[in-house]
């Protein structure tokens, strides 16, 4: 089977509605584009799950705080399709904006509690606009499986509250992040980084580690944060956004991880926001803090 692209929400009800009719499972897979290997692992776990699978492409504008990072944001539609047809995907879903938000478009999901703090703290209104185009991928697709990476940690814990909430009935499979040799998580925007940035980039994953390591060995939060911070800094990231520790299902901030946690960090290179986040296994009884 070939890709097909798609730009409407019509045409894609259309086919979808036929495979469900020959009885297959779907699979949805919601991305910004400038695909790389960390999106085509969500591929690949799509593939695994169903029958068919639909990647969507759609540059969200609703979810930009910052009017000059929308306008940088690469767009590669081209390569991304080839890359597809390769893997086997059956839909790249990649509607305007007009499409996706009509004249008129007043509707916003707006999830509570998850989405405070971290990203969301510093991005104000970005998790509406992630929650707002999730849900309608979802609804349009009428996906049995949507797959989300944990590089976007919080995103993915965001979308899995609003799905419970709002019973839509897919299942969210979050995947495990993708990361260079030296480290760094794959994201679209490293591209942006000139070649000194890029040698100081794999610090953060390294010192997010290190860091989870001596948690889970009961090291005191707040004196391991603040030796993390100082070690960013050290590293030459011009500056460390947040840095912190929070538990795994409800991202509430946490002192002592009793139960698994997550070490959540965003930093800057020059123009650049890089986030990554790892997990810190829980402490057992026999450890102290
Ligand atoms: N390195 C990665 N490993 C696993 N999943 C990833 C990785 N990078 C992105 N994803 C996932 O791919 C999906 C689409 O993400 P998106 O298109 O925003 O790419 P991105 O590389 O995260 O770009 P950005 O520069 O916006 O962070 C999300 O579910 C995201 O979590
Ligand atoms: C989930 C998403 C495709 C919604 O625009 C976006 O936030 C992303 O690429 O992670
Ligand atoms: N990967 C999350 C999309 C964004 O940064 O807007």
């Amino acid at each position: 089977m070939s890709l097909t692209v798609v730009r409407t929400v019509h045409e894609l009800r259309e086919r979808v509605g036929a495979w469900r009719r020959a009885g297959a499972t779907v699979a949805v897979v919601p991305t910004m584009g400038a695909l790389h290997d960390g999106h085509l692992s969500l591929v690949r776990t799509a593939l695994a799950r169903a029958d068919r699978v639909i990647v969507t492409l759609f540059v969200n504008p609703k979810q930009f705080n910052n009017a000059a990072d929308l306008a940088a944001y690469p767009r590669t539609e081209k390569d991304d399709a080839a890359k597809l047809a390769l893997l086997g995907a059956d839909i790249l879903f990649a509607p305007d904006g007009d499409e996706m938000y009509a004249p008129g478009f007043s509707t916003t999901v707006s999830v509570s509690n998850v989405s405070e703090g971290l990203c969301g703290g510093h991005r104000p209104g970005h998790f509406d606009g992630v929650a707002t185009v999730v849900t309608k991928l979802l609804l349009q697709s009428g996906a049995d499986f949507a797959c989300f990476g944990e590089k976007d940690f919080q995103q993915l814990q965001v979308v899995r509250r609003l799905v419970r909430d709002l019973d839509i009935p897919v299942e969210i499979v979050g995947c495990p992040t993708v990361r260079e040799a030296d480290g760094l998580a794959l994201s679209s925007r490293n591209v942006r980084l000139c070649e000194e940035q890029r040698k100081i980039a794999p610090g953060l994953a390294a010192i997010l580690f290190e860091t989870a390591e001596r948690l889970a060995e009961g090291a005191d939060a707040d004196a391991a944060l603040a030796a993390s911070r100082l070690a960013l800094t050290e590293a030459g990231f011009d500056m460390v956004e947040y840095l912190e520790l929070r538990d795994e299902a409800t991202l509430m901030p946490v002192v002592r991880p009793a139960k698994p946690a997550r070490l959540l960090a965003a930093v800057w290179l020059g123009d650049v926001r890089l986030i990554d986040n790892v997990g810190v296994a829980a402490l057992t009884a026999g450890r102290s803090a």
